[in-house]
């Protein structure tokens, strides 16, 4: 099975287009305010539409309020929602029940204790997402994770991997972790929230590379 790719933080019809080109399996729409690579639910509507059908959608949220949840799923239709914030099992458990868009789950890994205790949200997300704790924004700082904390966990739930990746450093991530899907954001900008198409592209091209090895 092919690794899976998701460029995150997609903010134009071309960006989209680009990743979609260079082998994205997924683009992520971040709602997520204080971001540079904010989109609002119009935005992110319209962008949405735009996306060749092979590519999944994936809309971002940061602890949004139920209704505030229910009315992006309503206005964007993603295929996927993915909960970066402090969401609780509870809360996902009980909008797994209400939607038919996946949800996945980003959790900060701190140590072995956090991946220990990702078994909560079986039942209540399709994917967990790892990626490095969260800084002055809960994701998309460009920071890795202790990747060889995975070697000796037991994945009770689909993942991937999240935190710092970039075209140079994604093979040898994959090497360590045999992830089955990789996201990155951050490392695939020339500036916050400016995506690079050449780093997308080459982004893709080192998973594809690794893939075929
Ligand atoms: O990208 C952001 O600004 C962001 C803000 C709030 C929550 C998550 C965010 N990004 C997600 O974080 C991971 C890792 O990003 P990076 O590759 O280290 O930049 C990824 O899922 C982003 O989509």
């Amino acid at each position: 099975m092919p690794t899976q790719i998701k460029i995150c933080g997609l903010k134009t019809e071309a960006e989209i287009v680009a990743a979609a080109k260079s082998g994205a399996t997924h683009i992520g729409l971040n709602n997520y305010e204080p971001s540079p690579r904010y989109v609002d639910l119009e935005q992110a509507a319209a962008l949405r539409m735009r996306t060749p059908a092979h590519v999944k959608v994936v809309l971002l949220l940061v602890n949004a309020e139920p209704g505030y949840t229910a009315k992006a799923l309503e206005i964007v239709k993603p295929d996927v929602v993915q909960f970066h914030g402090t969401e609780t099992h509870q809360w996902l458990r009980l909008l797994k029940g209400a939607t038919s868009a996946e949800i996945w789950k980003a959790l900060g890994v701190k140590d072995a204790e956090t991946l220990k205790n990702s078994a909560r949200f079986v039942g209540a997300a399709d994917l967990l997402l790892f990626d490095a704790p969260a800084q002055a924004l809960p994701g998309g700082t460009g920071m890795r994770f202790d990747w060889s904390l995975l070697a000796d966990h037991r994945h009770e739930l689909p993942w991937g991997l999240a935190g710092g990746l970039t075209p140079t450093n994604v093979a040898d991530a994959l090497r360590q972790t045999h992830a089955p899907m990789v996201d990155t954001s951050s490392g695939v900008e020339s500036a916050p929230g400016i995506k690079d198409m050449d780093k997308i592209a080459e982004f893709c091209k080192a998973v594809r590379d690794y893939d075929n090895s």
